[in-house]
C-alpha cells in the first residue's frame, strides 16, 4: 500500500501539469484565432459538431427536395401523394382545397409548412415535416424558393427505411397517381413564373372520337404497348418516351385526340406555346421542370417558330420579302429557338431524362415542317386527321344521335364523297335539335349547299 502511494504523482506535479496543459490549449486557441481565417474555423467546428451529433444523436433525417439534379423529383411527388393517406390524429393543421364545385366530394389534402405527421411502418416510428427553403439567387423562371420534406427516423432504422418504407411509399403513390381523379393541364407562362396549372376536364375519349376505325385501334394499341414497355425501353437503351405528330385541317379532331389520349392514360398535359420561349436554354429549363407520366403538347408547330419549318420554304419566303437568309437573329415575331435546339428537345440529350412521356406536335400544315423534325425516332407515329368520311359520320351519328342506321344514310354517304367537311362541322350540324329526321334532312341540305359552292368555285 505504502509503495503504491509512493508511485502516485504529488499534488504539485498534478497542478504544474494542469497549468502546462491549460497554457498549451490557450496558446493553441490563440494561434487558431490568429492564423486560421474565421470561415475555415467555423467550417472545422461545424464538421466537428456534426460528427459528434452523428455519434451521439439517436436520429437520422432524410431530406426530399422538390427537385433532383434540376429535374422535378419523383420521390417528392410520391411523398406528397402518400402523406394525405396517413394523416390521422397526428397532424395539428392541414391544408384543404378543391378544384371542383360538385358536392359532395372529397377535398384535396396537403400538409402545411411546419406541420408534423407521424407514421408507423413495420415497427418503425417515423416523423414527416414540410419545409420551405429560400434560394440566395433565383433564376428567371423560379420563385426564389423551394420545398422539401424531411423524414426523421431512428438512426438504427436508416437501412430499413430505404429497403422497405420508401418502396412502400412509391407503390402507394403509383396506385393513387394512376387513377388520379383530376388531371391537370399546365400552361407555360414566363411572366407568371413558369408552368401554371388548371384542372383538365375534357370529355373527349376514344369512344367519342370519330376517326378512321383502323387508325383509332392502331393508336390505342400503340399507347397500351408504350405504357407496358418500361423494361423494353431500358433493355434497348432508349428513353421511355414516344413522339406523335397529329396533322390535318382545322376541326378534324387533333385537340380532341390529345384529350382522349390524356384521359385514357391518365397523364397530365403540359401545353407549350413555343412562341413564348426565347432561347434554347429556356426551352431546356422548361422541359426539365415537367413531370413523368405526362404529355408535352406543342400545338401548331408550323406557326410556332421558324426553327420547325422547312428551310427551303423559309429561303423562298425570305427571297420574296428581300430578307437576308443569314439573318437568323430572334425577332419579336420569331423566338430564339434554333432547329438544333428543337431537335435536341425531341430526341437529343435533353429529352433523355424522365419516364413515360409523350411529346405530341400538332399542325395543319405538315408540308411546312423541316424534314429533320419528321425523321423516325423523333416522330414515332404520324397520325393524319382528315375530312369526314362515311365511317366517321356514322361514329358521330352514334355519339350525337344514338343511331347506327337510317334510310337517309345512303344520301349522306354519296354527298360526303363529293365535299370536304370536317368532323367539327358535322358535329355542329348534328347538335342543332332533338328531332332526328329534321336534323338529318337539314344536314343533307348543308352538304348540298357545300356541293353547290364547290361547283360554283370550279366554274
Ligand atoms: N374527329 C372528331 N371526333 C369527334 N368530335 C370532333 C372530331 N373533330 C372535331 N370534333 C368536334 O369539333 C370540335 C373542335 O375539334 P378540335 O379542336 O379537336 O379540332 P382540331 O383539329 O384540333 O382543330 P384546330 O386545328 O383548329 O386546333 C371538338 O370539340 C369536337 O366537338
Amino acid at each position: 500500500m505504502a509503495s503504491f502511494l509512493s508511485e502516485l504523482p504529488s499534488i504539485s506535479t498534478i497542478l504544474s501539469a494542469y497549468a502546462s496543459l491549460s497554457a498549451a490549449i490557450m496558446l493553441f486557441r490563440t494561434m487558431l484565432s490568429d492564423m486560421v481565417p474565421s470561415q475555415i474555423r467555423e467550417y472545422i467546428f461545424s464538421k466537428f459538431s456534426q460528427s459528434l451529433s452523428y455519434y451521439f444523436s439517436p436520429n437520422f433525417t432524410f431530406i426530399v427536395d422538390q427537385n433532383w439534379q434540376a429535374v422535378s423529383n419523383y420521390t417528392y411527388r410520391a411523398v406528397e401523394t402518400y402523406l394525405p393517406t396517413i394523416i390521422g390524429t397526428s397532424a395539428d393543421s392541414l391544408l384543404i382545397g378543391s378544384f371542383s364545385s360538385l358536392v359532395p366530394h372529397n377535398p384535396d389534402l396537403r400538409i402545411p409548412v411546419g406541420c408534423k405527421i407521424t407514421d408507423e411502418f413495420q415497427g418503425m416510428k417515423l416523423e414527416w415535416s414540410l419545409h420551405k427553403e429560400t434560394k440566395s439567387s433565383s433564376s428567371h423562371w423560379d420563385n426564389g424558393f423551394w420545398y422539401s420534406y424531411r423524414l426523421k427516423c431512428k438512426k438504427s432504422d436508416q437501412q430499413k427505411v430505404m429497403a422497405t418504407y420508401l418502396p412502400h411509399i412509391y407503390s402507394i403513390a403509383q396506385t393513387i397517381l394512376s387513377k388520379r381523379e383530376n388531371l391537370h393541364i399546365h400552361t407555360y407562362n414566363k411572366g407568371m413564373g413558369g408552368w401554371k396549372s388548371a384542372v383538365f376536364k375534357h370529355p373527349a375519349t376514344f369512344a367519342t372520337l370519330a376517326m378512321d376505325p383502323e387508325s383509332k385501334s392502331e393508336i390505342i394499341k400503340d399507347l397500351e404497348t408504350f405504357v407496358q414497355r418500361k423494361e423494353f425501353f431500358q433493355r434497348v437503351g432508349r428513353s421511355w418516351k414516344r413522339g406523335y405528330l397529329l396533322h390535318g385541317p382545322p376541326g378534324t379532331g387533333k385537340s380532341s385526340l390529345v384529350a382522349a389520349i390524356a384521359n385514357k392514360l391518365r397523364y397530365n398535359i403540359y401545353d407549350l406555346q413555343l412562341q413564348s420561349v426565347r432561347s434554347d436554354a429556356e426551352l431546356r429549363s422548361i422541359l426539365t421542370s415537367t413531370t413523368n407520366r405526362s404529355i408535352l403538347l406543342v400545338e401548331d408547330i408550323d406557326c410556332s417558330t421558324k426553327a420547325s419549318r422547312d428551310r427551303t420554304m423559309i429561303r423562298d419566303e425570305q427571297e420574296e420579302d428581300g430578307e437576308d437568309e443569314s439573318d437568323q437573329s430572334p425577332s419579336s415575331s420569331d423566338p430564339g429557338i434554333t432547329l438544333s435546339g428543337l431537335l435536341n428537345f425531341t430526341d437529343g440529350l435533353w429529352s433523355s431524362f424522365g419516364d413515360e412521356r409523350l411529346i405530341i406536335f400538332t399542325t395543319n400544315h405538315k408540308e411546312k415542317l423541316d424534314a429533320a423534325l419528321l425523321r423516325p425516332g423523333r416522330i414515332d407515329r404520324d397520325v393524319f386527321m382528315g375530312y369526314c368520311t362515311f365511317a366517321v359520320f356514322k361514329q358521330l351519328a352514334n355519339t350525337y344521335l344514338q343511331i347506327d342506321n337510317h334510310h337517309l344514310f345512303d344520301t349522306i354517304k354519296n354527298l360526303l364523297k363529293e365535299v370536304s367537311v370536317t368532323p367539327a362541322e358535322v358535329a355542329q350540324q348534328l347538335m342543332r335539335s332533338d328531332e332526328l329526321q329534321g336534323i338529318l334532312e337539314s344536314f343533307i341540305e348543308f352538304l348540298k349547299g357545300k356541293v353547290g359552292n364547290k361547283i360554283e368555285e370550279e366554274n
